[in-house]
């Protein structure tokens, strides 16, 4: 499968510009988690990669081939939005919205097993099956987020781009999540993620993209970009870096001593 990059890309908004000029590129069957400070453009790179912002300059590639220049249902087909606190207000049930995940797959009529098999493994895999014939108005905000995660995954798309799917999220729910982040990453498809746990960005991530008034200022191996210096230098926090006995890395964050 081909790579996902930006290639000199700006952003500008109200008058401003908020973002770039900025290349990356993002490897299929890898977790990408693309972090930085409020404001740093996390949130517009990903929706200048999925087609909802327009760059200014530069443009986005996919396989090396600009975005423009595929139809849309290709593109709704490859790639796969969960945007920042998405949310929905209308009397849906949730097997009814999860299914229009396969909306960019299906054929005129009706549905095929595919669709049907993909739905059943996406509600599945966010653990919200259990509720399939309830509406998403009696749901919870952590329940509605993890259908909308559902609908986006049931669409198995080539690039899954995700901008903060752990917020409402409980601890076990948040780590479901990050698990079946790297089991897309594991199937081949490439995953963006936006994340403000640093430590679950080290967890999940295979690269990360550090983000910083709207400019890449580092992209590369968690370890090598999450030092304690960078953390400082872009949040403002003191970090301390560490190991569990069981192998696991964690960051905790505090204010630095003035
Ligand atoms: N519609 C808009 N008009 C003008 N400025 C905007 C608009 N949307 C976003 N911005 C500005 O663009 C910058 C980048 O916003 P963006 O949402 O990409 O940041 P982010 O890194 O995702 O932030 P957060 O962590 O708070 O979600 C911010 O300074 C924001 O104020």
């Amino acid at each position: 499968m081909s790579v996902l990059a930006v290639e000199g890309i700006t952003l500008r908004l109200g008058g401003r510009r908020v973002l770039g000029p900025i290349s990356a590129a993002f490897a299929p069957g890898r977790v990408t988690a693309v972090l930085g400070p409020n404001g740093a453009g996390k949130s517009s790179l990903l929706a200048c990669l999925a087609g909802l912002h327009t760059p200014d300059e530069g443009q986005v590639l996919l396989g090396g081939q600009p975005r423009s220049t595929f139809a849309l249902r290709d593109l709704a087909r490859q790639i796969g939005l969960l945007p920042q606190g998405g949310d929905v207000h209308w009397d849906v049930d949730v097997a009814t919205l999860v299914a229009l995940g396969r909306y960019p797959h299906r054929p005129r009529w009706g549905k095929t097993e595919a669709d049907r098999q993909a739905v059943a493994r996406a509600m599945k895999a966010t653990d919200t099956a259990r509720f399939a014939s309830r509406t998403m108005t009696a749901l919870s905000g952590g329940e509605r987020a993890r259908v909308l995660m559902a609908r986006v995954l049931a669409g198995e798309p080539q690039w899954l781009l995700a901008d903060e799917p752990l917020a409402n999220l409980d601890p076990a729910h948040q780590l479901e999540t990050l698990a079946c982040l790297r089991d897309v990453a594991r199937g081949g498809a490439g995953v963006i993620v936006v994340l403000h746990d640093l430590g679950h960005a080290l967890r999940v991530a295979d690269e990360i993209l550090l983000l910083c008034d709207g400019e890449a200022i580092a992209q590369g191996a968690p370890d090598a970009v999450l030092t304690p210096e960078r953390i400082a230098a872009t949040y403002s926090v003191a970090a301390e870096i560490g190991t569990t006995p069981d192998g696991e890395r964690f960051i905790v964050t505090s204010s630095m001593a003035r």
